[in-house]
């Protein structure tokens, strides 16, 4: 039973709402993890609407940044009024700066700044990448120097390329920042550490001094987060502002070293970890409004005279749709994954931060990639009013797609998944049996059970089938890197240079690991479902996953004859079968995703459907139909025209 239906909807949308053969109340708990979640969403939801001062004084899409900006500013300091969670001026606040806090801070580090932190009394960032480096976090190169004689840090931006650049919120919301700079005591250069740094004066919000900051200018998308740009100029800073949970300095300037060497990068892999779920949601949204869309939009008679159908009637247009939702569900199963594996990690398990830091790494680069993709997908299958920011899409893309550059550019992400790849491959080379149980990994130790896949005709086709092929590719695609690796070093081709000539074949074996991950991760998701027709949609959702993604990679499955041109016949039948079997469900299901028309900002993906009224308010809102004539008009097109008149009347 379908609980979205509301009186006044498009009635096309309340057809396809009255076909719903499960219960979206269930199916949408499932999806937030219970049912007490949705309670909170529902009553954050009616509490923003009943706070008109909440709202934007109109749609955002005509703002410019300052205004954005501000009226960002404005809501988040309302929301703090209202709810813990704020908007973008803080998002970096809540998903760098806390998390660093409690995670590398010391107790006495953490009784002082967390309660503040949390208390939203000073603002936060994480500022790490410099103009000159993102990635290559070893050559970082701003610098804190101990003063053994004050006990106190001097931080400074040797050069231009030394500018920290790109942190979220950096530019104008932060006053007390993290600063990942080099440690440098008694002239030994201990690499990057991160301190916590005042920038602005608590009061006045002036910059302090030594400190240069801004914003960096407008960017692709996420207009309202301020990514500046900071230069340091020796500013002194205690001691004890260096987070000291792991690592450590005496005040004698000498060096203790953390349990682990990557702990410092904990802050990441948290990140990487929990944007998991964040990226299912930005899918999810997109497959929200394209499903409604499409539910509602009528173009073109299938069969002449019969009248013109929903675009959703389209096998195509199913086909690019349904598989967005199967995987937003695929990444909300992967993500619970990696979340608790970041809890044990947080928990004080430091032995689980190889494992959590190679399944981050390669989840990270493939979900966003993905979701990216997916939401471009979405929007193109919007024809014309998918471009218009009315849409939501446009915007909504240009926010995902960053995840494949933010927080690890993807290439090196997989190519940091597969050096946990090749250290095992090396191990099964020497007949070395895993030190300890890795769900994730574990079947590279295995050989193919079968030689040939076990995907057939079937109605009701078996997950283990594609899993294991899945598993098959990725075997094969690891050693042959690995092999690789190894012959080019037997030439006599530095290890160094070998990695580097191996680098899309590593890259290949990490995105087919990550797909066999997720895959399996799916599978074994659904099965703590026990509503029937629910568990049947899921299945539904699942059979389309794995084909659709057999489909993505049938010439790795085809190449060594593991699978025959068949079997990928029979998985296309699959596909198709799936997208039928959804096609009756397929409004309801994204309804189950229950996100609410703020958090769509969509005017297509409306849950009452009513989307061409709409469509006609967003746009005569537009400053621009404040004027009939654009004041400017006469000054340029019009006398243009004028004097093209007068020239033809010579
Ligand atoms: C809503 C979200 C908003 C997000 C806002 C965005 C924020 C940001 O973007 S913050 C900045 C993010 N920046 C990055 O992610 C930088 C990416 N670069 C790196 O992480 C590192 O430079 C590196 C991993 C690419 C290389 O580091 P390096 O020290 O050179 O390490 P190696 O590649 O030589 O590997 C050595 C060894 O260390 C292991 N390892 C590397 N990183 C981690 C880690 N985070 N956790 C655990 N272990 C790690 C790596 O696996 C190697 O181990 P072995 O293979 O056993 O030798
Ligand atoms: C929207 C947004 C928000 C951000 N927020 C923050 C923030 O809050 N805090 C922060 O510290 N940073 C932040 N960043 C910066 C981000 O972390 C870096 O952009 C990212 O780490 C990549 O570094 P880079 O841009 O210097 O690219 P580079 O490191 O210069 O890499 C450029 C390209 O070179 C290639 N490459 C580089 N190294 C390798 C390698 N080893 N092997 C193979 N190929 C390689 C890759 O193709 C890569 O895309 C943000 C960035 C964006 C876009």
């Amino acid at each position: 039973m379908n609980s979205y239906i509301k009186p006044g909807d498009n009635p096309l949308l309340t057809e396809e709402r009255k076909k719903c053969q499960f219960s979206t109340d269930i199916l949408a708990a499932f999806y937030h993890e219970n049912a007490q979640k949705i309670k909170r969403r529902h009553e954050i939801y009616q509490y923003y609407l009943e706070n008109k001062e909440l709202h934007d004084p109109e749609p955002t899409e005509f703002m410019d940044r300052y205004h954005r900006l501000e009226n960002a500013e404005r809501k988040v300091s309302l929301l703090k009024k209202h709810v813990k969670k704020a908007g973008s001026p803080l998002g970096l606040h809540y998903t760098m700066m806390i998390p660093t806090i409690l995670n590398n801070a010391d107790d006495e580090q953490k009784a002082e700044w967390l309660p503040k932190a949390q208390n939203l009394e000073f603002i936060g960032t994480y500022a790490q990448t410099e103009l000159g480096h993102g990635t290559n976090l070893r050559f970082l190169e701003t610098t804190a120097t101990y003063d053994p004689k004050t006990q106190e840090f001097i931080l400074n931006s040797p050069t231009t390329s030394a500018a920290k650049w790109w942190p979220g919120n950096l530019g104008k919301s932060s006053n007390r920042i993290i600063v990942v700079a080099r440690l440098i005591s008694n002239g030994k250069d201990y690499g990057p550490h991160s301190f916590f740094v005042p920038i602005r004066d608590p009061i006045t919000h002036k910059s302090l001094p030594g400190v240069t900051v801004g914003d960096i200018g407008p960017k692709f998308g996420i207009p309202t987060v301020d990514n500046g740009f900071l230069l340091l100029n020796n500013v002194r800073i205690p001691r004890r502002n260096m987070f000291m949970k792991n690592a450590k300095l005496n005040p004698d300037g000498t060096y203790i070293s953390p349990k682990h060497a990557k702990l410092a990068y904990g802050t990441m892999v948290y990140v990487r970890a929990v944007m998991i779920r964040t990226m299912s949601h930005m899918l999810g949204l997109a497959s929200t409004i394209s499903i409604r869309y499409s539910a509602i939009r009528k173009q073109g008679e299938i069969e002449a005279g019969k009248g013109e159908v929903k675009v959703l009637e389209y096998q195509t247009q199913q086909y690019r749709l349904l598989p967005q939702v199967a995987r937003a569900w695929a990444f909300e199963f992967a993500g619970r994954y990696t979340r608790k594996l970041y809890a044990q990690f947080l928990g004080g398990d430091v032995d689980v931060l190889p494992a959590l830091h190679g399944v981050s790494s390669g989840l990270k680069a493939v979900v966003t990639h993905q979701t990216a993709q997916g939401i471009e997908q979405c929007r193109m299958a919007c024809g014309g009013h998918g471009y218009s920011e009315a849409s939501g899409l446009p915007q909504l893309f240009a926010t995902a797609v960053a995840g494949c550059t933010y927080e690890g550019e993807n290439m090196v992400m997989l190519l940091q998944s597969a050096r946990q790849l090749v250290k095992i491959a090396s191990d099964v080379r020497k007949n070395q049996k895993p030190t300890k149980q890795n769900p994730v990994t574990d079947y590279l130790y295995k050989t193919s059970a079968a030689t040939k896949c076990k995907i057939d005709q079937t109605t009701d086709p078996d997950p283990s089938s594609v899993i294991e092929a899945f598993e098959h590719v990725a075997r094969r695609l690891t050693f042959a890197a690995f092999d690789k690796l190894e012959q080019l070093k037997q030439r006599g081709i530095s290890a160094e240079n070998a990695w580097v000539q191996c680098g899309v074949d590593l890259r290949r074996a990490a995105t087919a690991h990550t797909r066999t991950f997720i895959a399996r991760q799916f599978s074994n998701g659904i099965l703590e479902m026990r509503d029937l027709p629910v568990q049947a949609v899921l299945k539904d959702l699942l059979q389309l996953y794995l084909f659709y993604e057999v489909l993505e990679c049938d010439g790795d499955l085809l190449y060594d004859g593991y699978v025959i041109g068949q079997q990928i016949e029979y998985s296309k039948n699959n596909v198709y079968e799936a997208l039928r079997r959804l096609r009756p469900n397929a409004v309801s299901i994204v309804d189950s995703f229950d996100f609410n028309d703020r958090e769509l900002n969509s005017v297509l993906g409306r849950r009452d459907g009513n989307v061409y009224e709409n469509m006609l308010e967003w746009a005569k809102s537009s400053p621009l139909n404040k004027h009939d004539v654009m004041p400017f008009h006469h000054k340029y097109l019009g006398k243009m025209m004028e004097d093209a008149r007068q020239q033809s009347k010579l």
